[in-house]
């Protein structure tokens, strides 16, 4: 893999066949679908087999041959990481027959994994400390639900395939703008903010208790959700995430309860939307959005972006110095840019000197051992 840390290899060689294991245990999977997920895994890890186009049938045929017009025919370790990651997902929906006609069409591989989360009985106890909020300061009480949003991001399934541990809570951020992000909100009357959401589940959980929050204190007049348009890097939220996350939040009482309730009449009523847009999973960067796309976020009060492979699409997914400015790394990208992070793979910008310094010192794994999280935004206007 095209990784100059050599991380893309370890996901390869490590994660993708936890990940195929799962799948084979949590699916009944026939014959063929399971052999097609294991060449799948024996060949995207190889060091000579090349990357082939995708199945004739495949839905965005077209768009991935242009994408990966300078990679197709090449050894799969020569491609780009994070070209590489995306085809992947692709290729491995082609093995379960998401795409074709028959009974797997449309099924997400990863619902069962997905569902066993949202199952969990602690979810709604993990919530309990949202009773109380509103006695806290209005400026508190935002930076609570948005350090929980933050948080939610360790809970990805990808990532717990390989690795069950994380920073405990309160470790300080490398990097925090949280408090210009809340002059941000309040400095005029409420526009719309969008959220370019990340994982399904605790997160998408601890996500939803955030927009409720930014519209009931009118720091939003709408939210946009950007949900993916198919399942993708195991646990991604999907439209049916979204209506999932919200029927067990329903289930809660007290505040999350309440919260589940105004968004369902929000959305009733336009001010909560969602949209799953193709580029989405495509492997490009941020700076390279569909005219459409590039408007509607442009036009946003506030663009969220959620957890690690948003900010490597973010910034640009290279071995840039930590101390690049964030400003200058995402200087192609529309409207007020946040990223909500934890840090799990090698790419970050945005530090200063001392800090990286101090961390390569006292944790080397920290750049991808989700023990690190930062808030960095560029607020225009
Ligand atoms: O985007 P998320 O859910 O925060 O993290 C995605 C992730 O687990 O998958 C990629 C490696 O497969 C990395 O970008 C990161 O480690």
């Amino acid at each position: 893999m095209a990784d100059p840390g050599g991380f893309g290899r370890g996901v390869f060689h490590e994660r993708h066949p936890a990940l195929v294991e799962r799948l084979c245990e949590s699916n009944p999977y026939g014959p063929g679908q399971r052999s097609g997920l294991r060449e799948l895994l024996a060949e995207s890890a190889s060091d000579t087999a090349v990357v082939r186009p995708p199945e004739e049938t495949t839905p965005g045929r077209e768009q991935w041959l242009g994408w990966g017009r300078e990679y197709f025919g090449r050894p799969w370790r020569d491609v780009p990481f994070l070209w590489a990651e995306s085809y992947f997902y692709l290729r491995l929906l082609e093995c379960v027959g998401y795409f074709a006609p028959g009974p797997w069409q449309g099924v997400d591989p990863f619902a069962p994994m997905k569902a066993a989360e949202l199952a969990d009985p602690a979810l709604e106890a993990d919530t309990a400390w949202l009773d109380g909020l509103d006695r806290s300061a209005p400026a508190e009480a935002f930076r609570t639900l948005l350090l929980a949003s933050l948080y939610g991001n360790r809970a990805d399934l990808g990532f717990r395939l390989v690795r069950d541990e994380g920073a405990e809570d309160g470790v300080p951020l490398l990097a925090d703008d949280s408090g210009a992000l809340w002059r941000h909100l309040g400095g005029r009357s409420p526009g719309e903010v969008h959220v370019i959401l990340d994982n399904a589940g605790r997160e998408l959980l601890a996500d939803l208790l955030l927009v409720d929050h930014l519209l009931l204190t009118r720091r939003a007049s709408s939210v946009f959700l950007h949900v993916k348009p198919r399942p993708y890097f195991v646990s991604d939220a999907v439209t049916t995430d979204v209506r999932d996350c919200l029927v067990r939040l329903s289930s809660f009482g007290g505040e999350a309860g309440k919260a589940a309730g105004r968004l369902r009449e929000a959305a009733a009523h336009g001010r909560l939307r969602v949209g799953g847009h193709e580029f989405f999973c495509s492997p490009l960067g941020f700076g390279e959005l569909p005219a459409g796309l590039r408007a509607q976020l442009g036009a946003a009060r506030l663009c969220v972006f959620k957890g690690d492979l948003n900010y490597r699409r973010l910034v640009g997914d290279r071995a840039w110095p930590a101390t690049r400015p964030f400003a200058d790394a995402v200087a192609g990208v529309p409207g007020s840019p946040v990223a909500l992070r934890t840090l799990k793979s090698d790419v970050v910008v945005g530090l200063r000197r001392k800090t990286a310094e101090r961390m390569d010192v006292i944790r080397p794994g920290w750049r991808t051992d989700g023990s690190q999280a930062l808030v960095q935004a560029r607020l225009d206007g």
